[in-house]
């Protein structure tokens, strides 16, 4: 195990997938959607929805997937703690040796407090304010990844102000297509991430001169959801001409930073096992003296989270027919921003109901609150769907928008299950707000 594609649990039945990764999340012979050993109907009767439910065991072999297939080499695995940054989770990863990849300060108290070591943070992000600097060099991170000419010199200054060096790795932007959804691309020149090649060259030689700056690494990320390899190899070589450029120049880096981006089955995609994709990165590698560092963040916890919902109200349009459920899109944004397709089925097999296609909607008040389209399913109100792939970008991009509290989610660990975030109550809603 832990080498396979990051695959959706739902079409393994028997909770096994040959070459792939053990489901932990499937539908069990007894026709209930389970979270490890726990029905996932069963624990939205209890803690109500909408539902955010994560797998432990599941979350532990997507990280072991990487660390497995870069064992052979000095490597640091960063989650990308944007993909889900609730607590437990990241004590999970900081428990087993993980590092993280930021992109805000406010990123780092969590990881912090979450018991994670700062001495294995790299931090990316385009805008980091001086407060942001100042408080990641107090921690003593391992890295920053520099996204621009600007922000090396504030970072250089704030260092030499402290009287430290700060690490730093420059953010390079190949300048390639990442062949995904383009609010998601990140490795164009068009994209407000990284700098150019050319400019990154100037940009090293002139770091290297710098009193309050170490030189250490290189950085590239060229966007998420990837399912080919090819734009990682395109990225990387071009990566590594600047990192031979450099070396003939004098600045030996310490360490390679590919960024995340491996895509996940949502539906009938077909990208790269973690294993294939580290076997060509490492090959790119061999005979380099870098360290390798990853940061994963869809990968690691896409399919191992699922997101319940209750069917309100069933209403038959003149075109079409509706599924009206208790979670919008300020629970999960994904299809209403990006088109994303995402796996809707329901929760309990064994009912009885027609079946019929419908529009999976929310109740917020836009048309663009929907989960999915044209869905077959058997279902009637009172009844629980399941949303698949939900891990990842679901609660972590949720909001109160039309003043709707935030789900609750729940960590199953074998037939435990561990509150781990309460749902919002309604006074919640208006916590910070201030009367005239
Ligand atoms: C700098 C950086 N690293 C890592 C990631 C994680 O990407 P993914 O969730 O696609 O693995 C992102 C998000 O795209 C990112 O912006
Ligand atoms: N939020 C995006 C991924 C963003 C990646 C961040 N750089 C998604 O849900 O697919």
């Amino acid at each position: 195990m832990g080498s396979g594609r990051i695959f959706p649990p739902v079409i393994d039945k028997d909770n096994t997938q040959s070459g792939v990764y053990m489901s932990f999340i499937s539908t069990k012979s007894n026709g209930l959607v389970s979270v490890e050993d726990l029905a996932v109907k069963e624990l939205a009767q209890k803690y109500g929805t909408p539902l955010y439910i994560y797998s432990k065991a599941q979350l532990e072999e997507h990280l072991n997937a990487y660390n497995a297939a870069s064992s052979d080499v000095e490597h640091l695995v960063c989650y990308a703690v944007k993909a889900n940054s609730n607590i437990a989770i990241l004590q999970l990863m900081a428990s087993l040796g993980t590092g993280f990849d930021i992109v805000s300060g406010g990123e780092l108290a969590r990881v912090i407090e979450a018991g994670g070591d700062p001495k294995k943070v790299v931090y990316s992000g385009v805008a980091k304010t001086f407060s942001e600097i100042e408080y990641a060099l107090d921690q003593q991170i391992l890295c920053f990844n520099v996204e621009s000419p600007a922000e090396l010199e504030r970072i250089n200054s704030i260092a030499i102000s402290k009287k430290v060096k700060a690490p730093i790795s420059i953010r390079v932007n190949p300048d390639v297509d990442a062949g995904t959804h383009p609010y998601i691309s990140t490795g164009l020149k068009n994209n407000k991430f990284g700098v150019p090649v050319e400019t990154a060259f100037e940009l090293y030689k002139h770091a290297a001169t710098l009193e309050g700056v170490k030189v250490i690494g290189i950085d590239c990320h060229i966007g998420s959801q990837l399912t080919s390899l090819t734009p990682f190899v395109d990225a990387l070589d071009r990566i590594l001409a600047l990192v031979d450029r450099l070396a003939a120049e004098g600045i030996q880096l310490e360490h390679i930073d590919i960024g995340g981006g491996l895509g996940v089955v949502y539906k009938d995609e077909v990208p790269p096992a973690v294993s294939d994709y580290l076997k060509v990165v490492k090959s790119k590698l061999a005979g380099r003296k870098l360290k390798l560092i990853c940061e994963p963040g869809r990968s690691m916890v896409a399919n191992a989270g699922v997101l319940v919902t209750r069917c309100e109200y069933l209403k038959q349009g003149e075109v079409c027919n509706f599924c009206i459920v208790d979670a919008a899109m300020n629970d999960m944004i994904r299809p209403s921003l990006y088109s994303a397709w995402m796996r809707i089925e329901e929760a309990d097999h064994n009912l009885d109901r027609p079946e019929n296609v419908y529009n999976v909607v929310g109740p917020i008040c836009e048309t663009g609150d929907f989960l999915g389209k044209e869905r077959s399913l058997k279902v009637q109100e009172g009844d629980f769907l399941v949303m698949h792939g939900a891990g990842a970008y679901g609660f972590a991009m949720s909001s109160n928008y039309n003043s709707r509290p935030r789900a609750a989610e729940l960590m199953v660990e074998g037939g435990k299950v561990h509150v781990i975030r309460d749902r919002e109550s309604v006074s919640d809603l208006w916590r910070n707000e201030h009367k005239l």
